[in-house]
């Protein structure tokens, strides 16, 4: 119950405006909501359209007095693509229109607000709020091997291990990241080290917004000790307040069913979503279908598309698989549509779609496996289902977490810088025929330890 001569804090949260940021950072807003802190959510103008146009987030969010929407500009027009090569203009453009309005909104927002939470690579908010004198935390939307795999970038060039030296050079192991000696190598490192020059500045950017991580007054990682707990340790010798509060989907459902409310209402989606798929996997045998799809900023070639393709068909498994309006790009950064022989060819034993929902389809009992480029929200919601995976990492922390999936958690297969039709066929094969009992029991395994994490807990 609110105390009038002492109200709930009042937390700013901005995320990077970008689906997988804004999707967990909501879903932290909601259950900060539920337990009666006052909320201001920073969406750009952009995407608090979307997320009213697709998702039903003004009604939901009306049931907590205490939270509010507010807008700002993310400083790109409305027609830039926001997704593959173009997508970390978004930075810049941040840095340079965003921030000094950011800095105003803290200023006049009333009443004050008591701390911000901040996107971790989105630097600026910390310095603002050092600026205004309100105290930062962290959030980084990604994993926390990702994030160490970033922090130690400049001792693995101290060390003489990068930059990567051609393609050959790619299986060699890297040694300075500390908790990854033994098999880490360079294709496994943040897509953004493969780069010959090591002032690129998307190489910096990344770099320098994770190594100011420490000033923050504590770190927020959307994982778990079962999952990543020895480099949690690492993470802790450089950032000693760690609040790793994952799988946070999982807690906010169990949250939310515990007061009956439906969990499916809490789509954070910036995408139209077809159901239509549900009632197709209604109708397939159970654990049967692999589900296929690549997050919302992957952009593949005409060529990648058709060899994916090929190699499902030929493995003549079932398949889900979504593919956006812009997935696939032509040479001139145009996007191309689903070839009719892709269309026509599919309708036997696939089911193709532009958006689907993501979490519930993984929760499907026809659900047997997930070729996905292993976003790391995608990668969480796979766990939990207990759903095994088939990796083709796109960019950026992507490149870590498909390692971890193969090398480490053994709850997957990692396929990354590979995708003709015999690879993609073997890898399908290999993950629902050959070795599906093993992989079916590890990724159970760890299923079930995201839940234990979460009952013990709620008996706190
Ligand atoms: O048809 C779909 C496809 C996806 N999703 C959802 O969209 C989100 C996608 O997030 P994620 O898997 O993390 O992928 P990206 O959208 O690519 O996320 C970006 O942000 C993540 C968090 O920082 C990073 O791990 C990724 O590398 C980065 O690309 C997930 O919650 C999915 O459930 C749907 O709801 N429907
Ligand atoms: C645009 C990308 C730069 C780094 C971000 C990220 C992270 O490591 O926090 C993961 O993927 C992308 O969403 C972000």
């Amino acid at each position: 119950m609110e105390n009038r001569s002492n109200p709930p804090p009042h937390v700013l949260i901005f995320p990077l405006p970008c689906q997988g940021h804004v999707n967990s950072m909501l879903k932290l807003a909601e259950l900060l909501s539920l337990a009666g802190i006052n909320i201001t959510f920073l969406n750009s103008e952009r995407n608090h359209k979307l997320l009213a146009r697709y998702t039903n987030i003004e009604d939901r969010f009306a049931k907590h007095p205490g939270f509010r929407f507010q807008t700002i500009t993310d400083g790109l027009p409305l027609d830039h693509p926001r997704s593959g090569d173009q997508l970390m203009e978004i930075f810049d453009a941040m840095k340079l229109i965003t921030k000094p309005l950011f800095k105003k909104l803290v200023l006049e927002t009333k009443p004050p607000v008591n701390c911000i939470i901040g996107d971790g690579v989105l630097g600026f908010t910390g310095d603002v709020a050092i600026e205004v004198g309100v105290p930062i935390i962290y959030f980084r939307t990604a994993s926390a091997c990702s994030f160490w795999a970033y922090f130690s970038i400049p001792d693995i060039i101290e060390g003489g291990q990068l930059p990567i030296r051609g393609n050959e050079d790619m299986d060699r192991l890297i040694t300075k990241v500390p908790g990854m000696e033994t098999f880490l190598r360079c294709r496994d490192l943040p897509s953004f080290c493969r780069v010959s020059d090591m002032t690129d500045p998307n190489l910096l950017l990344v770099m320098n917004e994770t190594r100011q991580s420490p000033r923050a007054s504590a770190l927020i990682l959307n994982t778990f000790e079962d999952l990543e707990g020895p480099i949690l340790s690492q993470i802790r010798t450089q950032c000693p307040k760690i609040y790793s509060i994952g799988p946070l989907h999982e807690h906010l459902q169990a949250k939310l069913s515990a007061k009956n409310e439906k969990s499916c209402q809490s789509s954070n989606s910036l995408r139209e979503i077809d159901r239509s798929c549900m009632t197709w996997l209604d109708n397939q045998p159970e654990k049967s279908v692999l589900y296929v799809s690549f997050g919302s900023f992957t952009v593949m070639t005409r060529h990648q598309l058709m060899e994916l393709w090929h190699g499902l068909v030929n493995s003549k498994k079932r398949f889900l698989w979504v593919i956006r309006p812009d997935s696939v790009a032509t040479k001139d950064g145009e996007f191309e549509k689903i070839p009719a022989e892709v269309e026509e060819g599919t309708k036997e034993r696939g089911f193709i779609a532009g958006w689907v929902p993501q979490e519930e389809v993984l929760a499907h009992k026809a659900i047997a496996g997930f070729l996905t480029h292993s976003g790391w929200n995608s990668t969480l919601e796979s766990i939990v289902a207990g759903v095994p995976m088939i990796c083709w990492p796109y960019f950026a922390d992507q490149q870590v977490n498909s390692r971890f999936v193969d090398e480490v958690w053994k709850i997957g297969l990692d396929m990354k810088d590979r995708c003709d039709r015999e690879i993609v066929e073997k890898m399908v094969n290999d993950l629902m025929v050959e070795r599906r009992d093993v992989f079916l029991s590890s990724a159970t395994r760890m299923a079930e330890l995201s839940c234990d994490h979460m009952i013990s807990e709620m008996e706190v």
